[in-house]
């Protein structure tokens, strides 16, 4: 994102990606995962590859040295620039045989490589089946059928994919014909690409789709001391054996503020959203079940285990997010959903205000809870944002409800940040206590509903 305008990042690609992506980019997602996670699905859909998906990538500040090879480059310095980054030349060819299977040279951005008008519609494929991840740009190399712009220009020293791939008289190629070759080679390599990443980052461990996915999209006090708790759970069908949606009942089984386990076990009904079903990009599907409760606010929730029963058999299968006590919950600090609001004043800047209800055994350390709010700050000539975290104190309502206090606050947010995360933090220590990754979208032209 800092070295678009050099000659070697030409084209409208890069930025149309950065701009895809710009959304979801987060404290929790940084956008070189996200650009990981875009190669990862894309070569899935387009071809059937396994990439495994490691997360953890620290984003960039500035632009990094100049050195990416361009059609002009001559081999000895591509090789170098490969070898610089772990690739040797058996490495090289595959990347960029994996590499420009998809897409295409635009005229608009190389005229001197595609022949013809300098049209948006004027573009040269790498081979001719540019929308599918396949080894065709590998078979019509070698069968000297290619169209390649950067195989067969007249002028010999823009060829760059020829001098690359010719580089150990073909022997690479000829490897990479066999389909199943080019997709274990491609997997491997993109692999490698991937995770190349300065010696300060840690990687996770890939990531692998859970069979059972909680969300938690309300958690406040309603009216007469009590707790609305509304959310969803995704759950993978698509497992050895399939399991049947139409044939399960799920429910939660839940742990109150103290540990105790409820005698209630809080229902879901099929989602309705898409028919309640969704698929992944490897072929998973999803069936989706929701709930809508209410529980008294002096006992709460702290963690629930999702309990799966089968109707024809009765078996039961319980996940307790893998023997860690349940999917945990803060039963200490509620996000007032009903009570917050983002209000928009002009196109350009708005309030947010939040209002917070904490648990008064929470409050005892006198230390006011905090706000940490990402603010997404626009970069000149950039789609992503840098994000700030400022931290503010959320002040006394002066109301409160049985054993909770009310807190509030209210901030101007301009309208980069109107989707944005916030945690809530409180006490130092042991005591200390944390709502995570709240998210303000829902916010947006609600009327705050006023405390009684
Ligand atoms: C010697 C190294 C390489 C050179 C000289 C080179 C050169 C180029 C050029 C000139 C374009 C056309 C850009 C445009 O007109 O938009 C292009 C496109 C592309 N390259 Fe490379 N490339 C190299 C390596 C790679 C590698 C290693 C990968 C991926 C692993 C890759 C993936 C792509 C893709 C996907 C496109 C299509 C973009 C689109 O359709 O918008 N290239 N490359």
């Amino acid at each position: 994102m800092f070295e678009l305008e050099r000659g070697e990042n030409l084209g409208a690609a890069l930025n149309n990606t950065l701009s895809d992506i710009s959304s979801d980019v987060s404290v929790k997602s940084s956008a070189s995962d996200l650009l990981a996670l875009a190669l990862v699905m894309s070569v899935a859909r387009c071809g059937d590859l396994r990439v495994p998906l490691r997360l953890g990538r620290i984003d960039a500040t500035e632009a990094g040295p100049l050195g990416v090879p361009e059609a002009h480059t001559d081999l000895n310095a591509t090789r170098k620039a490969f070898e610089k980054a772990g690739f040797n030349q058996e490495d090289m060819i595959t990347l960029v045989a994996c590499g420009h299977t998809l897409g295409s040279v635009h005229s608009v951005d190389h005229p001197e490589i595609v022949s013809g008008e300098v049209a948006a519609e004027n573009i040269a494929q790498f081979d001719t089946t540019a929308d599918k991840f396949d080894p065709i740009v590998v078979t019509e190399y070698l069968n000297n059928t290619t169209t390649n712009p950067l195989i067969i220009n007249a002028n010999d020293t823009l060829n760059s994919d020829k001098r690359v791939f010719g580089a150990d008289g073909n022997a690479t190629m000829i490897k990479l014909k066999d389909p199943a070759v080019y997709k274990t080679q491609c997997e491997d390599v993109f692999e490698r690409m991937l995770d190349l990443v300065p010696a300060a980052v840690t990687l996770s461990d890939p990531l692998q789709p859970v069979d059972i996915k909680p969300y938690i999209d309300t958690h406040q006090l309603k009216g007469n001391d009590s707790i609305e708790l509304i959310g969803r759970i995704r759950i993978r069908t698509t497992t050895t054996p399939p399991i049947d949606p139409s044939d399960l009942i799920v429910t939660l089984s839940y742990l109150d503020r103290n540990g105790r386990r409820s005698n209630a076990s809080i229902p879901t009904t099929i989602g309705t959203f898409q028919g309640g079903s969704s698929f992944g990009y490897l072929g998973e599907n999803f069936n989706w079940f929701e709930f809508k409760t209410t529980m008294p606010a002096s006992s709460g929730i702290s963690a629930f285990d999702v309990v799966l029963t089968s109707h024809s058999s009765g078996a039961v299968t319980t996940f307790d997010n893998s023997g860690t006590g349940g999917y945990a919950i803060n039963p200490y600090i509620l996000f007032q959903e009903t009570n917050s609001c983002l209000e928009a004043e002009n196109n350009f800047n708005g309030t947010l205000t939040v209002v917070a209800a904490v648990h008064k055994s929470k409050l005892q350390s006198n230390s006011a809870p905090q706000l940490k709010l990402v603010r997404r700050v626009p970069l000149p000539r950039s789609f992503i944002p840098k994000l700030e975290t400022e931290s503010i104190p959320l002040e006394s309502a002066s109301a409160e409800t049985g054993e909770f206090a009310y807190y509030k606050m209210m901030v101007p947010l301009g309208v980069a940040s109107w989707r944005t995360s916030f945690d809530i933090e409180i006490g130092e220590g042991a005591a200390a206590g944390k709502l995570e990754f709240q998210d303000t979208s829902e916010l947006l032209g609600a009327t705050c509903a006023t405390l009684d």
